[in-house]
This record gives structure tokens, sequence and C-alpha cells, in this order.
């Protein structure tokens, strides 16, 4: 197994894992970008800005020198935000080595590139790292749980099943159960689009549509978020997984989401930026919105629900506007998908 894991990033997620690993003995660096906090957090043991009550074990280093977090592991985990993720490991990228094992923990779709977070990874890293050292841990994983150690499943995607397969003995713990999967841009996708789902989900809480709404949401959600996968050559068993099914119903559903919370205050009237100004944390549905509705245009795929999200976000259209839309679409049979995906 991997002897140390680096976790660049110590904001809620980042946190939660460095605590969870140092608790099952595996030796961890959290580095955190700002000095005061490594600090704070090396002298009182917690994280309150991000994850408040959870107590982080001694054996975590904290640091914000990125040098010495780069040399401590030969696994890096990136718990950046997404949008930021590229500007991030291009700092890194002096500090590379060929032995390491880069694994991106942040969920979204870079605008403008439409990159996943895999590609960024590699548009910045190849070839001083191999392409098949890079992968991705997603899935219904919420970090207050996961510091709690409550139960959590998760999926390590990396194209090489090896590569993907020492990303789950990293990880893998009694509380957290990885499982491998080699088909990273299908657990990208549904990683990153169930954010804009969540969003719609809070929509519909803030609205109060009810328990058949969100079951629906759900439901449909994963069949166009399956559709925009095929359309970029995922498998489409991997959206019955982890990443697909399974990281949709934890985010549609949660009272710890921070997209589903941000969509149900816009479904209570407040405007995004109203709401995002509320936030001190990612709410990466807002980017990825714009990215997979770009994305399902240039792929020619249809995403109604994905749609509807982004006229409400961004050009002020009403939540009942859009789910009269939605309702009113034509009669479809239940499973339909566009002509160029019925073979695969
Ligand atoms: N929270 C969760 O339950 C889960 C989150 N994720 C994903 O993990 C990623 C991170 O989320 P999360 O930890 O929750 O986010 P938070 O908002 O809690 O924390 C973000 C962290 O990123 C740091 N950061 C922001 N911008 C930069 C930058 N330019 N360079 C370096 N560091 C930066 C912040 O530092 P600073 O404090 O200095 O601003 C902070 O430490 C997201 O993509 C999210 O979708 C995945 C699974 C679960
Ligand atoms: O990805 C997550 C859980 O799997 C976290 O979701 P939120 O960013 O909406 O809190």
């Amino acid at each position: 197994m991997s002897a140390s894991i680096t976790i660049y990033g110590a904001g809620s997620w980042g946190t939660a894992l460095a605590v969870h690993l140092a608790q099952s003995g595996r030796s961890v660096t959290l580095w955190a970008r700002r000095s005061d906090q490594a600090r704070a957090i090396r002298e009182n043991r917690y994280n309150d800005e991000y994850l408040p009550g959870i107590e982080i074990p001694a054996d975590v280093r904290v640091t914000s020198d990125l040098k010495e977090a780069a040399q401590a592991s030969n696994l890096w985990a990136l718990a950046v935000p997404s949008q930021q993720l590229r500007s991030f490991v291009m700092s890194l990228k002096p500090l590379i080595r060929p032995d390491i094992v880069v694994v991106s923990l942040a969920k979204g779709i870079e605008n403008d590139s439409l990159m996943t977070m895999s590609q960024v990874l590699e548009d910045v890293l190849v070839p001083q790292l191999d392409r098949s050292r890079i992968g991705v841990l997603y899935g219904p994983s919420h970090a207050e749980e996961v510091a709690e150690g409550r139960p959590t499943t998760v999926v390590a995607a990396a194209h090489s099943p090896a590569v993907a397969e020492e990303i789950q003995e990293a990880f893998m713990t009694d509380r957290l159960r990885v499982y491998a999967n080699t088909d990273v841009i299908g657990v990208e996708i549904g990683g990153s689009a169930k954010n804009v789902l969540a969003i719609a989900a809070g929509i519909s809480d803030g609205v109060g549509y009810g328990d058949n709404a969100k079951a629906a949401l759900v439901t449909r959600g994963i069949a166009e978020i399956k559709r925009l996968g095929l359309a970029l050559g995922a498998k489409s068993m991997t959206f019955a997984g982890l990443a697909g099914i399974g990281d949709l119903v934890v985010t549609c559903m949660s009272q710890h989401s921070r997209n589903r919370g941000l969509g149900e205050q816009i479904g209570a009237g407040k405007k995004l930026e109203e709401a995002l100004a509320d936030m001190h944390m990612v709410a990466e549905g807002v980017k990825t919105t714009q990215s997979i509705h770009d994305l399902a245009q240039r792929h020619h795929i249809e995403m109604p629900i994905t749609e509807a999200v982004y006229e409400v976000l961004f050009n002020d259209r009403r939540p009942h506007e859009m789910m009269e839309k939605l309702m009113t679409r034509s009669a479809k049979r239940e499973n339909w998908l566009p002509e160029v995906l019925q073979e695969r």
C-alpha cells in the first residue's frame, strides 16, 4: 500500500479525509494554503472554519509549505475547488516525481475547457507524470459523516487497473469502503453532474414541490447524466454505481449538501448572488451547471433538468416556470436514447 498520503486543501473534505486516514494508521500530511490556518490547526487540533467539532489527531502533519507537503508522500490527493485545480497543480508541477500517484478529490468540470479533473491533471502534468498515474476518488461521501467515522463507500477510478487498486488500497478502511473502476470519464461525469441535480433538488425543496418531485429529479436526473456520459464514452453501468446514482441520491437528499442547500435558498426566493454571499464553502454545482450545459450543447444531448437549473441560476427564470416547462415536454418512452447512443 501507499506508505503515506498528502492531502492538499484543508477545507471540509481534505480535513475530513485526513482525520479519517490518520485514525486508521495512515501517515497523513494536510496542506493548507494559509500559513495562519496551518498554524492554528497545529496548535488547536481543530479546523473550526471548515469542520467544527472534529478533533484532528496529533499525528496529522499540517503544513502550508508546498515542498514539505510534496516530499512527504507518494500519493497526492487534491481537495481544492475544481475551478482552481489547474492553477494549483501548476504550482505543484515543479515538485512532481514519476513515482507519484495524483488523485483528484475535487468534483467538477472546468469552465471554458470543459475538461474533467483528470483531464486537467493530464493537461498539466503529462509527460512529467505518466497518464496512468492519475485518478479520482468520488462517491457519496459527505465530509461531516466521514470525519465522524460513519460507514461510507466511494469509488477509485484510474485508466490503469493497478493504479485504481493502489488508490483503493490507500484509502480503504473498515469505515470507508473503496471500490475500483477504470471508467474514469463515467465516474467523473456522474460525480460532477450530480451537483447540478442537487441544486435542482434543493430548488424543489425550497419551493415545496414534495417527495414525488424529488424522486423524479433523481430518476430523470440520472437518465440525463447517463446520456451525456455515454456520448463522452462512459460505460452505462457506472451510472448505476457509487459515482452515479449513489452520489446523486446522497447529494439530493442530505442536510449536509452545500449544493442542495444553495438550491433550497433559491427555491425560497433568493437570487444566486445572495445565496452565494451566505456561503463560506464551495458549491461546485454552480460553475458545473455552466460546464455541463456547454458540454450538452457541444454533444447535442438533451439535458432538460440541467437546462432548467441553468435558466434559473443565470437567466433569472422562476422555478415555477421551469417546472411547468419540464412537466409539459413532449411524451417520451422511459428509456429513450438519442439514435447516436442506441448502440452503446
Ligand atoms: N465537502 C464534502 O463533503 C465533499 C467535497 N468534495 C469535493 O472536494 C472539493 C473541495 O471541497 P471542500 O473541501 O468541501 O471545499 P471547502 O469550500 O470546504 O474548502 C475548499 C478548500 O480549498 C482551498 N482553496 C480554495 N482555492 C484554492 C486555491 N486557489 N489554491 C489552493 N487551495 C484553495 C480553500 O482554502 P482557503 O480556506 O484558504 O480558501 C479550502 O481549504 C470540491 O470539489 C468538492 O466537490 C468531494 C466529496 C465530499
Ligand atoms: O460531493 C459531496 C458528497 O458526496 C458533497 O456535496 P456538496 O458539495 O453538495 O456538499
